[in-house]
């Protein structure tokens, strides 16, 4: 399935000119009709995109994804947007020289880390994404955990410092923004239940918890390797399907490590809590959203529940 960016297709010309090249617009025409059983399927559901790694850092990989969001959109795909933005928040902690660390996967977030992860967030990347899809044609609108008590949050672990646990997520902004036609695009800053204070939270942890509050069809996570591997150093052993239950003895395995866990974690959660399907996509390839949605290509990994569900 070939997809090109929206604004840099050429457009139909109907001027007789001798041979003209039916043949790419033929192409063209046949690409959209074939994915038209995927969008009448698609059309008027929820799926959740959390949008990270590396396809946030390229330009040219950033332009395809809004460029996707912005077509799912068009065709009546309530699409929200859950972005990360881990890489922009280490780079300004280096650049104010405030020192920062990991514990199992999750950032140490001290009262200075907060503040910055709370201004590179709700601020920066957050709006960046809003002004981007608006000016490639689509509507979006920024939202972060705290506008509308969006996403309510206690202390995880002191062990984390000021990193949430999500309590309660009260979806009507979202569904507000997608009900008048925007694209919410979310930032993962939690209001405080138990303290005066905001909460840092994973972003495919929040993405999961927006996606079962949603009912979604879909959650979608961007990373950047071509899904769950069997060997993390080959990129040959892709698993395609996973159910829930396998996950555990992945993990007890050593088959999923790192980052990969709490990933996989809270996708298992996100199928727990309701939501049909997981996919964990590469965000290395162009337009892997729409080929993964609106073809028969199966490019990720997807989680289901059972084994013999469709
Ligand atoms: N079995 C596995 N398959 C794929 N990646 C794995 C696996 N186990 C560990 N990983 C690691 O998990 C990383 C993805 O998690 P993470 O870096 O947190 O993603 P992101 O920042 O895109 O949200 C991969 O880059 C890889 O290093
Ligand atoms: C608690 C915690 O670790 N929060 C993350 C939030 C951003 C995030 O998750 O961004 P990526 O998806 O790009 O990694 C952080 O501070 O980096």
């Amino acid at each position: 399935m070939e997809i090109t960016g929206l604004k840099s297709g050429s457009p139909l010309k109907f001027k007789r000119k001798g041979l003209i090249n039916m043949s790419s617009h033929a192409q063209q025409a046949k690409t959209l009709v074939e994915a038209l059983p995927y969008i009448q399927k698609f059309t008027g559901k929820t799926i959740v995109v959390k949008y990270g790694g590396n396809a946030m850092i390229s330009e040219e990989l950033r332009r395809a994804v809004m460029c996707d969001i912005i077509l799912l959109s068009l065709v009546g795909i309530r699409v929200v947007v859950v972005h990360g933005g881990g890489p922009e928040i280490s780079e300004m902690l280096k650049r104010v020289g405030h020192e920062t660390h990991f514990v199992d996967g999750l950032r140490y977030t001290d009262e200075t880390t907060m503040d910055i992860v709370q201004s590179v967030l709700c601020g920066k990347v957050n709006k960046n994404l809003v002004a981007q899809l608006n000016r490639l044609g689509g509507r979006a609108v920024g939202l972060c955990g705290m506008d509308g008590e969006l996403f309510q949050a206690e202390c995880l672990n002191e062990k984390y410092g000021l990193v949430g646990r999500i309590m309660e997520v009260n979806p009507d902004p979202v569904i507000n923004a997608l009900s008048t036609g925007y694209i919410p695009v979310v930032s993962t800053v939690a209001q405080g239940m138990d303290a005066d204070t905001a909460y840092n939270i994973n972003a495919d942890t929040a993405a999961a918890k927006l996606a079962e509050a949603l009912h979604a069809e879909k959650l979608i996570l961007l990373t950047d390797v071509r899904g769950l591997l069997r060997d993390p150093q080959d990129e040959e052993t892709l698993i395609h399907v996973v159910h829930t239950y396998e996950v555990p003895g992945l993990v007890a395995s050593g088959v999923i490590s790192g980052g990969m866990i709490p990933k996989m974690e809270c996708c298992v959660d996100a199928i727990a809590g309701g939501v049909e399907r997981v996919h964990i996509l590469d965000g290395r390839i162009p337009h892997s959203i729409l080929i993964e949605l609106l073809s028969d290509e199966g490019i990720g990994t997807m989680l289901k529940k059972e084994a013999h569900s469709a």
